[in-house]
């Protein structure tokens, strides 16, 4: 007799854990057990709380627990391996059942309860081995005297309410007897996903209706599932074969759960047909990259064969397309990643131009700050006060470039919403001939900026789409002339660069970076664009209305609510920047269309310390304490979990407001410490340090295990000497200057996985939740 064997998700993550030799070792018991389950060295053997559990042995001290899911016809066992347990930790009251809501199996742990808890539920845990008198079992022999009751964190719900919604029955009574958010944690550590979220849902404030909706509702099958149907539920089930992807696991140590474990509402919008551009929002963290990763695979898988590259996937920065690269490539073979072409965005632009510029008459392309500079000495000679040149560069890339507009006359008639104060008729008349000079003296010394850019390459685009359709138009008027197919028109060899286009990190693209997207695929094919953003993330004042761009996503958004990334802990004290629970500031979030945004529902199921916020008297102490910081953190992510040395580079970072602060910061430590750091530049780290540092604007998009910000002092979050001129000259300035600066403190918070620390020196950011 032979089998077949599957890992639960949580099983897989516990053998992560395991060491080497551990691992070694259950990947020989998989063979002898694939090979013949019945064999008595695997030492089968029931559990007594469920007999659909058995335990199994690996070595002497671990033990496999394993779950029959149903035999083949031709004899084959099916088997799920549930936990893999020192059998020490083995209890008899583990159980598998079929989950109400999801039909899919689900392992519920007991023996990472707290025995708080277990004793106020009344529960003993047993242990399945006899492990001898000394051995602990978790469990005093005589209980304690029971404490005086305290209120339960969920109290206003009833156990049926919770069954309802998903929870796990062995769950339920447990769950309305804890006391606060540490026995909370306790209990859900080794509980299943639907239970987690839903009992996090509801201690985070949700209410019934939110759970039912946001948690449950997305992932409940049509029909309520047999519960006794293990085959069926397994079908339901997303799991690792032990086959192709064991050998992963333990040899390789590549193996990633994103690649194969996707949340149900992950998974809705990445295999669905969409008539047109579909969006998922959703706050850091919840795997927008991840669904946008599976989006190009789901769309290469159906390529039809070729040698061409059909799909786009693109982002804003360079550095985010090196990663996306990366992650793409160990989640799809070399051949499918042969048909994707991933570049940035200004990379995109860049190419259009390219084709359509004679070879040596381009223009180098500079960022703001240049032309920021060549506005100020324009305004210098022509002497002219009465406009600020930041105001008259956004006005122009807002409104003048923003909207394509190419006349005096259209300028006069353009919408200015959201920038600020009216301008009269001859405020615009005086405008448009300062930048008129401006541009003049721009296209003079050779150079153009990136938005002056996008708005080049969008026209081409545009021009091009439009000699598309008119192609197509003439080909269909040719073959209704002449039905054998003429194709003297010549509409097959022009056709849209891409047939589908995947964006990532969408908030910060420009409008003219839409319009060209928009004319790169074909409208009239479906899934021609998918697009993941987080405008509670833009930190660029790029303002776009996608709809008014002919990127009409209505009726095909999305949201993820469900923070992989971040902490319960971290995330409240990074809510609190964008969402203050006091205070006349209530900052709004568009939804990249004429609606808003929203972070309802945003919540984690992880947990970690609370985020370290500490006051310094000045700057050099605050370094002081950022290397004491930094040396314990690198020591402690130096050594394993089985004790082994690791290479600590890449897994902290320091952050900071500006480039300034970021040489001083490297300046420090190199004097200092010991630490090596590389500089997170817009390529990616400079180097091999190990601890990067950067300024808010280069985090964006990435994650580490430990984060420190520092300098997040008054006066430089936000900058305050360029935000208080606007607060009474232009107010909704202010308002917009202040929502970027909230968010830029919000993406650098919430790249923090494990560990965030917060520091300043005279008087905190006023944004900070203290
Ligand atoms: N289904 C999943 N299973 C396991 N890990 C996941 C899953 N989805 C996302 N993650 C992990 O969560 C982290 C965040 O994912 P991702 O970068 O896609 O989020 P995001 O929404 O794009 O974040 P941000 O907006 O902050 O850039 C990553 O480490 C990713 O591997």
């Amino acid at each position: 007799m032979t089998a077949r064997l599957s890992l639960y998700r949580k099983a897989e993550q516990e053998l992560h854990r395991l060491d080497l030799s551990v691992k070694g070792q259950f990947y020989n018991f998989c063979h002898s057990f694939r090979d013949d389950p019945d064999r008595p060295g695997l030492r089968m053997k029931k559990l007594k709380g469920d007999s659909r559990i058995w335990s199994a042995r690996i070595n002497q001290s671990y033990r496999a627990l394993l779950a029959p899911t149903g035999v083949d016809p031709d004899g084959t066992q099916s088997w799920l391996v549930v936990a893999v347990r020192h059998r020490k930790d083995v209890y008899e009251e583990l159980q598998v059942a079929v989950n109400r809501v999801t039909g899919e199996i689900e392992f519920v742990d007991l023996s990472v309860v707290g025995d708080s808890a277990l004793r106020r539920a009344g529960i003993t845990l047993t242990p399945a081995e006899p492990t001898g008198p000394a051995e602990p079992t978790g469990v005093p022999e005589t209980p304690a005297p029971r404490p005086e009751p305290e209120p339960a964190l969920l109290a206003g719900y009833t156990a049926e309410q919770l069954r309802d919604l998903g929870v796990a029955d062995q769950l339920i009574d447990l769950a309305l007897t804890v006391t606060d958010s540490a026995e909370l944690d306790q209990l859900l550590e080794g509980a299943p996903m639907l239970s987690k979220d839903v009992l996090y849902g509801l201690a985070s404030g949700m209410d019934l209706d939110e759970v039912r909706k946001e948690i449950t509702a997305p992932v409940e099958l049509d029909r309520r599932p047999d519960l006794d149907d293990f085959a069926t539920a397994l079908v339901r089930m997303k799991v690792t074969t032990v086959d192709e992807d064991l050998h992963k696991v333990i040899e390789e140590g590549d193996f990633r759960a994103w690649k194969v474990f996707l949340h149900p509402t992950q998974e809705r919008g990445i295999h669905r047909d969409y008539n047109g551009p579909a969006r998922v929002s959703g706050g850091p963290g919840t795997g927008k990259t991840i669904v946008a990763l599976h989006r190009v695979r789901h769309l290469a898988e159906r390529l039809p064969p070729g040698r061409d590259k059909p799909i786009l996937l693109t982002t804003f920065t360079k550095n985010l397309t090196t990663d996306l690269r990366l992650r793409l490539a160990s989640l799809i073979g070399p051949d499918l990643l042969a048909r994707v072409d991933i570049a940035h965005i200004d990379q995109l632009a860049a190419r259009v131009l390219g084709e359509n510029t004679a070879p040596g008459t381009g223009k180098q392309r500079v960022y703001d700050q240049v032309a920021l500079n060549e506005m100020r000495q324009l305004l210098a000679e022509l002497d002219e006060r009465r406009w600020e040149p930041g105001f008259l560069l956004e006005e122009w890339e807002q409104v003048i470039l923003g909207q394509s507009t190419a006349t005096r006359s259209a300028y006069f008639q353009a919408r200015r919403a959201g920038r600020g104060r009216a301008l009269t008729r001859p405020e615009r008349h005086h405008i448009w001939k300062i930048i008129e000079q401006f541009t003049a003296r721009l296209d003079k010394l050779g150079i153009e900026t990136w938005g002056q850019a996008a708005e080049r390459a969008a026209r081409f685009e545009i021009e091009r789409a439009a000699r598309i359709q008119a192609l197509r138009q003439a080909a269909t008027d040719n073959e209704v002339d002449s039905p054998a197919g003429d194709d003297s028109s010549g509409s097959r060899r022009l056709g849209y660069r891409y047939r589908h286009i995947v964006v990532d990190e969408g908030q910060d693209l420009r409008p003219a970076h839409w319009k060209m997207l928009r004319a790169m695929a074909d409208p009239e094919l479906p899934n021609d664009m998918f697009i993941a953003a987080d405008t509670h993330q833009r930190i660029y004042d790029h303002q776009v209305s996608l709809g008014a761009l002919g990127v009409h996503i209505r009726g095909r958004a999305s949201r993820l609510t469900l923070s992989y990334r971040t902490t319960r802990q971290i995330l409240a004290r990074a809510l609190h920047v964008v969402q203050p629970a006091n205070g006349n500031e209530k900052p709004r979030f568009d939804d990249l269309d004429d609606g808003d945004d929203t972070l309802v529902g945003y919540r984690s199921i992880l947990s970690g310390p609370v985020p370290t916020l500490l006051a310094y008297d000045g700057w050099h102490d605050e370094l002081a304490g950022l290397a004491a910081t930094l040396t314990a953190w690198r020591e402690e992510l130096s050594t394993a979990s089985n004790g082994s040395r690791r290479d600590p580079s890449g897994r902290i970072a320091v952050c900071v407001a500006d480039r300034e602060l970021v040489g001083e910061t490297i300046s420090y430590l190199a004097a200092n410490t010991e630490i090596t750091c590389a500089e997170l530049t817009k390529d990616g780290p400079s180097g091999e340090g190990h601890v990067h540092v950067g300024t808010m604007h280069r985090f964006k998009g990435l994650e580490y295990e430990r984060l420190a910000i520092v300098a997040a002092s008054d006066g430089i979050i936000p900058n305050s000497g360029a935000l208080e001129r606007y607060r009474t000259d232009d107010p909704p300035r202010y308002e917009r200057e202040q929502r970027r600066a909230r968010s830029l403190l919000f993406v650098a918070m919430t790249r923090a996985r494990d560990a965030l620390t917060i520091s300043w020196h005279g008087r905190p950011s006023r944004y900070l939740p203290i």
